[in-house]
């Protein structure tokens, strides 16, 4: 089957991080790869039924393959992309290190702030390069009604895995590749932080940007390097939760997907940030140029077809 051949809605967009590669527990109904003014996504999208019949678009954060590093990942390309599918809410998962003593390696988590310690180098609007300037509204950086929506959902789905949900924690988003100092890793949890990896921005931003619902989910693997007689975290280190941890996201996301569809096609959890930018947009004045408007309405049709 093809999805010309279904009347069916692609909703709910997930986004596959480190050791999430496939959704290969779901039944591929095909495969997409759109062009958008930011250029390709990371990887070609794949549309696929979950039990039940909802269907979701996926696409992998570093390829395929992971062979794009955190500070290459073309985010306005993936969000962009599956705005044009028709996407309304994007779930996101992740590889992160803890900083804290009870978020366990294995365990999974919803946070609900972010730190920036990116360090400029990403594109992080698709305003950017236009002769249009917005300011999106970022004080709750993830959509909370979808934060809460799924926070009762993916504590069931996680019953009997011995893994544990923890929920209102603040993420640090590092630039990378390398790992924190010892120093830093200190530091980020003085600030507050619960957790650090390298992709929540400026994809979070981005989404926000597109009027898409985005949450994260956090799939911790490492205590970083904050632990005074633990061995800082190595890469060696993450790989070794990283299957379990994939494992278990793909199984979560099967238990769940139909509900979000539904919440999604309802409108129960978007009224936050659908028309989110109407207030965010500069007032329009002549200077507006054609090309710009037509790179916008490709993730902002309501505002600049
Ligand atoms: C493989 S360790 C560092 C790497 O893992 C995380 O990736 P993702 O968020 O895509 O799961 C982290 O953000 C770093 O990019
Ligand atoms: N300790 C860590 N720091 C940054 N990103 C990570 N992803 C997984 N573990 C990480």
């Amino acid at each position: 089957m093809t999805l010309d051949s279904t009347p069916e809605k692609v909703l709910v967009g997930i986004i596959g991080g480190s050791g999430l590669y496939h959704l290969d527990n779901l039944v591929p109904v095909k495969e997409v790869n759109p062009d958008t003014p930011w250029g390709k996504p990371s990887s070609p999208i794949t549309i696929a039924k979950a039990p039940g019949g909802t269907l979701v678009a996926f696409l992998a954060r570093h390829g395929p393959g992971h062979g794009i590093p955190p500070s290459a990942v073309p985010s306005r390309a993936n969000i962009a992309a599956l705005k044009s599918l028709g996407v309304r809410l994007v779930v996101a998962f992740s590889a992160v290190g803890s900083l804290r003593e009870e978020i366990k390696p294995g365990d999974f988590v919803l946070p609900d702030q972010i730190i920036d310690r990116t360090k400029g180098i990403r594109p992080a609007s698709f305003f950017e390069g236009t002769s249009i300037v917005a300011h999106a509204q970022f004080g709750d950086p993830f959509a909370n009604k979808l934060v809460n929506f799924l926070e009762d959902r993916v504590r069931k789905a996680l019953e009997g895995t011995g893994k544990d949900l923890h929920t209102g924690k603040t993420i640090v988003c590092m630039e990378g590749p390398q790992f924190s100092t010892r120093a830093e890793s200190k530091m980020y949890r003085s600030w507050g932080g619960d957790l650090i990896n390298m992709s929540v921005l400026p994809e979070a931003k981005l989404a926000r940007e597109a009027e898409l619902s985005y949450a994260l989910i956090a799939t911790s693997t490492d205590y970083d390097s904050w632990r005074e007689n633990s061995e800082a975290v190595t890469a060696a280190e993450v790989f070794k939760t990283l299957k379990t941890n994939a494992d278990t996201s793909k199984r979560v996301l099967e238990l769940i997907v139909a509900d979000l569809h539904d919440a999604a096609d309802s409108g129960e959890i978007l009224s936050e940030e659908a028309g989110s930018m109407q207030y965010s947009i500069m007032p329009r004045s002549e200077k507006q140029s054609e090309e710009d408007r037509k790179k916008l309405a490709f993730v902002l049709p309501a505002y600049f077809s």
